[in-house]
């Protein structure tokens, strides 16, 4: 009782704090702060404050209504982080009272603030004689004041937009829909990744491609895989979307054995992992040729050219750091890192650092989309996303996604694995006939362009794969002289 009636007191303190605040600020802008009036000069000072008294009175009047909006709030908070950041020039100037030559701070001007249910932008310009660097050294004021996901950006010379996102609720529920409905705005190859405070985000792998996810465990590397991997299932048939999963924790890709998008078994062992790239390097290769023959330079010029729609093929690796002294691997992944956008071939690496001894520079330079849930220190997280903010986070499946411009804050909706199993129940159903075309079946080096197998030729196929790849072997191709029966 005690504690509630000392928390309302609180509040109501601090509403008084900001509401005295923005009338100070409203009545002198953001230019002057310390008023000079205690010192005012004996023969001015009775008229001097009776003016300003009367000025004190008429806005209040007028603008009272605005000094309670949110904009006055907005503009009240940020004049209090120039404030305590030190972002003001001091200047001279003469006190009208006593004529004694005073210090004024003089402000960055708020030009303009625009609240919107998911975003707040405000408009900021420079006085005269203050350095660029001054304010934008001083991001992380901004960031304390309004949250870790504010963006300082230069408009041009001088001038400035603070971007403020909204909050972002700590836990929903996974929709489909909504997922179906930004993948397929986005087009080219758009992979789901979450929601921000400006709505659900996707991005187009063709363009941005590959994908690095980061983070301590148990903070949601997970529960993303689950709904960038279960979005794509609904979304595309297993003729334009194969994925090569590996699972070295033995954990999260049981779910999607035998799923008709998924190609052999997902791989858990060091070997497997080994033969399950060296399958995509020939495929990296063999379209390399074929695209190279078609005069195209790249999947997307192909499939315009020919008409003929590939499959967009995914390599998932969930804790990659346990292949960290693999060089072979690592050779092969640096290949599909360098290669794999023309080719229609992406990467997805997943694992709980970022720094050197667990991913080499070449292929962590390559990886264009970083996306870290919560992380050990600032420093890892400056390594993988150039600033620290990923040690902050304070809520289980939120991430900040880095593309090559941009840092967005994004919460994972849940999707636990009771509803993601059940989702791919429905998928296998759906495929259950489904008469997949082979990735790529070399014979005698020459790529068929359409082989037309029947379901029970699909499964002999597919069982002759997995047990290939349970034996440990690699591929076997047919000697040039033997016939195929
Ligand atoms: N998006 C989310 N919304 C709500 N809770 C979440 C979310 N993501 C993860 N969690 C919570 O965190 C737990 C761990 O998540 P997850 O298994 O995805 O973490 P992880 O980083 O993959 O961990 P590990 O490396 O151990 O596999 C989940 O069981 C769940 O309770």
């Amino acid at each position: 009782m005690m504690r509630e009636l000392w928390n309302s007191l609180k509040e109501w303190n601090d509403v008084m704090d900001d509401f005295i605040g923005s009338v100070m600020f409203e009545l002198f802008g953001a230019t002057f702060v310390g008023i000079p009036s205690a010192s005012l000069g004996k023969p001015l000072s009775v008229l001097t404050k009776m003016i300003a008294g009367a000025y004190i009175g008429a806005n209040l009047y007028t603008r009272l209504p605005s000094l309670l909006s949110k904009k006055a709030q907005v503009r009240y908070r940020l004049t209090n982080s120039f404030l305590h950041s030190g972002l003001f020039l001091t200047i001279k100037r003469r006190d009208i009272g006593d004529g004694q030559i005073k210090e004024v701070r003089v402000f960055p001007k708020i030009n303009d603030v625009k609240i919107a249910s998911k975003l707040t932008e405000v408009r900021i310009s420079l006085p005269l004689g203050m350095a660029p660097e001054m304010i934008q050294q001083r991001e992380w004021a901004f960031q304390r004041t309004f949250g870790d996901t504010t963006q300082l950006i230069e408009d041009s010379p001088g001038h400035y937009r603070l971007r403020i996102p909204a909050a972002l609720p700590d836990s929903f529920r996974y929709d489909y829909e909504q997922a179906r409905t930004i993948l397929e705005r986005t087009g080219g190859f758009p992979v789901y990744v979450g929601e921000s405070s400006e709505g659900p985000v996707a991005i187009n792998l063709q363009k941005t491609p590959h994908i690095g996810i980061v983070g301590v465990t148990g903070w949601g590397k997970s529960s993303l895989l689950r709904i960038i991997l279960n979005s794509w299932l609904r979304y595309y048939s297993p003729d334009r979307l194969r994925l090569f999963l590996a699972d070295l924790k033995m954990s999260e890709f049981g779910m999607y054995e035998r799923v008709p998008h998924v190609e052999g078994r997902v791989a858990v062992r060091k070997h497997e992992v080994r033969s399950m790239l060296s399958e995509v390097h020939e495929i990296l290769l063999a379209r390399q040729e074929m695209f190279y023959n078609a005069g195209a330079i790249d999947q997307e010029e192909y499939e315009e050219m020919t008409g003929e729609k590939l499959p967009f093929i995914v390599v998932a690796i969930d804790e990659v750091a346990a292949l960290r002294k693999e060089t072979e691997i690592h050779d092969v992944l640096d290949d599909i890192a360098a290669m794999g956008r023309s080719l229609g071939v992406f990467l997805i690496l997943s694992q709980q650092r970022a720094d050197k001894e667990v991913i080499d520079g070449r292929l962590k330079n390559n990886l264009n989309i970083r996306i870290a849930f919560r992380m050990s220190d600032e420093l890892n997280s400056r390594m993988f996303l150039e600033n620290g903010l990923a040690a902050k986070i304070k809520v289980k499946g939120r991430s900040l996604v880095k593309d090559t411009t941009d840092l967005l804050e994004t919460q994972t909706p849940w999707l636990d694995t009771k509803e993601a199993r059940a989702m791919i129940a429905e998928i296998k159903d759906k495929y259950r006939d489904h008469r997949k075309k082979p990735l790529l079946v070399k014979i005698n080096g020459e790529v068929p362009q359409d082989v037309e197998l029947n379901a029970q030729d699909n499964k002999d196929l597919l069982d002759l794969v997995m047990q290939l790849q349970s034996s440990k072997k690699d591929w076997i191709f047919p000697k040039e002289e033997e016939e195929i029966s």
